[in-house]
């Protein structure tokens, strides 16, 4: 009898665990769609107050911002001869045109999608001042630079202002006098200084403020990755000149951060523009991390030399100051031009780094996340990650600022199990931080699923085609399925012994703990006996992704500590009622051997080509310290590797009247003994292609190993 009671009593709890196991599931549920009903509520609410306000309005015609307008022909010429660009990339012509109809407009396009010629083709072909809100000095700095380049009248006004050009700007706001297209500003100028209002409401009234442009619009908004204090004060702009067009840029921003941002800066009707997150030109991928520090950096050298060999730029990120300075030590030891960037140098000393690494005399830049916004080099051909990010958007931002000239560039992340707790033990007690963090998480561990596929569901997007450009899609990796189910069992039970006597574990020690018990018992046949201590790490992972187990964090005089324990799944897997499947892959994950399809694209190996990167070098130096890339991009040095021009009105055909003026006689003069080395009819053939199509279109490429990628929006 009694046994009968027993056994009852024991399916009786078990099915109660059970149905807790489903309450707990429908109740996380409910959370979700609690939070997607309130957005769903905005985003409708949203809706009726635009077609409210759009009904009270005079009837508009309907918006089409790509057919034509009156300055269709000055735009086209300004954005080649002036710019040196070829084409338009996707709505950016759009863009423009609204604009210039004096429309506001908001524009979330991804990093290097090429929003500043939104803002800056328009301030050009528009009369007066056009004023621009950046959120960083040293990007300001970048972009009056470049401006200047080309012969644009750029100026900011900000602490390191000289008094001179502060004369200069505030006679020009003032009175009108001397000339002054686009002036930079800090968003501290807007909020603080009484005097620059002032002459900026004198311009306004005089007529002569042209636009407003908010970059790095995200700052604005609470809900942002980074929001500064000052922005929230902008919204004064829109009050003092409602009838100035405003434009505000981003490169992410969620639907939540939209709202927000037109909400302060008081453009309700704007007209939005939002792209997709997708970065073609960007190769995903995931590499196992060896437990032994200097195989990474052995790996991360062999990567640089071998893929890199030209000098190309990059990033690696690391997880601590410490680390950073330590990578770049090694990485220099092995012959590489490396240096760190963390938040405990001072001003000065991070400047120069990354002064010497805009000029391409420093390849490599060892940053923590401190080494953020701000980093407009177009020309970065890999980011690395030495540990994983916070989060998938993180990693989205700092991955992004590889190939934001178009051109195939590589993200790597390497990725152990064990680097983990560090993480969590950051974000916490952020809000979501843990969800965050176990995303991205899932990212790394994943073996079958398209990496660019996890970026298009994070940020809400219909999914495209990767086109082989993540390793899963490329080369998979060839994986073991392995029954993990006994494994999950016997460290529930182990937890649970642990946690009755009021023991806690962090994720190594309960890794120990987990092969001393297999060894102690002797069962070197069972099949836990199987999993090597970095699978076992990955199964303990697994378990907390899938709630068996969970972290918790203690905090010491000296660090937070991160354990593991028993999560609200755990007697499931104690009873070996929860099938746990552990992918383990054979040998190394992704194919480290063989080159992706995004590596060889951008191979560099012509002469020329290395000539002429010289030569925007030595004129970047020549011409006020400019950055090499305000020169030739790399884009037009391959163009003109390729198409190889051999006077200025085939130049200018190239690369735009401006640059074909300033620098011409110098590219013409590297060129021309590469030109007579070359069959002359195959050369003729391809420079008389090259004016019938107006240097807009690339020319066929002769050789066909050789593949010239440019971004436009026909690409
Ligand atoms: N239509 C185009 N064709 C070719 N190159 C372009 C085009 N538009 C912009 N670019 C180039 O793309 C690069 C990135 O542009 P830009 O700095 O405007 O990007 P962004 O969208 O502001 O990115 P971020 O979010 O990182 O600031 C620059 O080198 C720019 O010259
Ligand atoms: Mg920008």
């Amino acid at each position: 009898m009694e046994p009968d009671i027993e056994e009852e009593l024991l399916c009786v709890e078990a099915e109660l665990q059970d149905v807790q196991d489903q309450i707990r599931a429908l109740l996380d549920r409910q959370e979700k769609l609690y939070e997607r009903q309130s957005e769903l509520q905005t985003l409708l609410d949203g809706y009726k107050i635009s077609q409210s306000a759009e009904n009270k309005a005079a009837p508009v015609a309907v918006e089409d911002w790509s057919g034509s307008f009156e300055w269709d022909s000055r735009a086209d010429d300004t954005r080649f001869n002036i710019f040196g660009i070829s084409s338009f990339r996707a709505n950016q012509r759009e863009i423009i045109n609204a604009v210039m109809s004096g429309r506001d407009v908001l524009v979330i396009m991804a990093a290097g999608g090429g929003k500043s010629l939104c803002y800056q083709l328009p301030a050009i072909l528009r009369d007066g001042v056009a004023l621009v809100v950046s959120p960083l000095l040293s990007l300001i700095q970048d972009q009056v630079m470049g401006l200047t380049a080309l012969g644009i009248p750029a100026y900011m006004l900000t602490s390191t202002t000289s008094k001179e050009d502060e004369k200069y700007i505030y006679k020009a706001l003032d009175k009108g006098e001397g000339a002054l297209t686009i002036l930079y500003v800090t968003p501290e100028k807007i909020s603080k200084s009484k005097r620059f209002m002032s002459k900026l409401e004198k311009c306004h009234h005089g007529g002569r403020l042209s636009l407003v442009a908010i970059d790095e619009a995200h700052c604005c908004s609470q809900w942002g990755h980074d929001f500064r204090p000052d922005y929230k004060n902008l919204g004064i702009l829109k009050i003092q000149f409602p009838n100035i067009p405003m434009i505000a840029l981003t490169a992410t921003a969620t639907y939540k951060v939209q709202t927000d941002l037109m909400e302060m800066l008081h453009i309700p009707k704007c007209v939005k523009f939002v792209s997709t997150v997708n970065r073609p030109n960007l190769f995903y991928k995931v590499l196992d991390k060896s437990s032994v520090g200097k195989v990474v950096i052995d790996e991360i050298a062999d990567y640089i030399r071998g893929s890199c060999s030209n000098n190309e730029s990059g990033i690696v990120y690391c997880f601590s100051r410490k680390e950073c300075e330590q990578v770049a030590k090694e990485l220099r030891d092995r012959g590489i031009s490396a240096d760190y960037y963390h938040a405990d140098m001072d001003v000065v000393a991070r400047g120069k780094v990354h002064l010497r690494w805009s000029k391409n005399k420093l390849q490599v830049i060892v940053g923590t996340v401190a080494f953020g916004m701000g980093i407009n080099k177009p020309d970065v051909r890999f980011v690395i990650h030495h540990s994983l990010s916070k989060s998938m958007e993180t990693y989205y931002q700092e991955s992004g600022r590889a190939g934001r000239d178009g051109l195939p560039s590589e993200c790597i992340l390497y990725f152990r199990p064990g680097d983990i707790p560090r993480q969590s033990s950051m974000v916490f007690y952020e809000n979501c931080g843990l969800q965050n963090l176990y995303d991205i998480v899932r990212y790394c561990q994943s073996n079958r699923k398209c990496r660019r596929s996890a970026f298009f569901q994070h940020f809400g997007e219909a999914m495209q085609d990767c086109n082989g450009m993540c390793d899963n899609c490329a080369y998979g990796t060839e994986i073991k399925e392995v029954d993990a189910t006994y494994h999950a069992k016997i460290i529930a039970s182990l937890l649970h012994d642990m946690q009755s006597n009021d023991q806690r574990a962090t994720m190594l020690q309960l890794v120990d703990r987990f092969r001393a018990k297999i060894k102690a018992s002797g069962a070197s046949n069972t099949p836990a006996s199987d999993l090597k201590k970095e699978e076992v790490e990955q199964l303990i992972i697994l378990l907390i992704l899938d709630r068996v187990l969970k972290e918790e964090f203690q905090h010491t005089a000296y660090a937070t500590n991160a354990y593991v324990t028993l999560g609200p799944l755990w007697k499931q897997a104690l009873q070996g009622k929860k099938a746990v499947k552990l992918e383990i892959t054979i040998g190394q994950r992704g194919n480290k051997g063989g080159s992706p399809k995004g590596a060889n694209k951008r191979t560099r190996t012509s002469g020329l080509e290395t000539k002429l990167d010289e030569l925007r070098i030595e004129l970047s130096s020549s011409h006020g310290g400019i950055f090499p890339h305000a020169v030739l991009s790399m884009q037009q040095i391959n163009m003109l590797g390729h198409q190889k021009p051999t006077s200025i009105e085939e130049l200018e055909k190239l690369i735009g009247k401006v640059k074909a003026e300033k620098y011409g006689n110098r590219i013409i003069e590297i060129i021309q003994p590469y030109v007579t080395l070359e069959n002359p009819d195959v050369m003729e053939q391809d420079l008389r292609k090259a004016s019938e199509n107006g240097g807009n279109k690339r020319l066929k490429k002769k050789d066909k190993n050789l593949v010239y990628v440019e971004s436009s929006e026909d690409e």
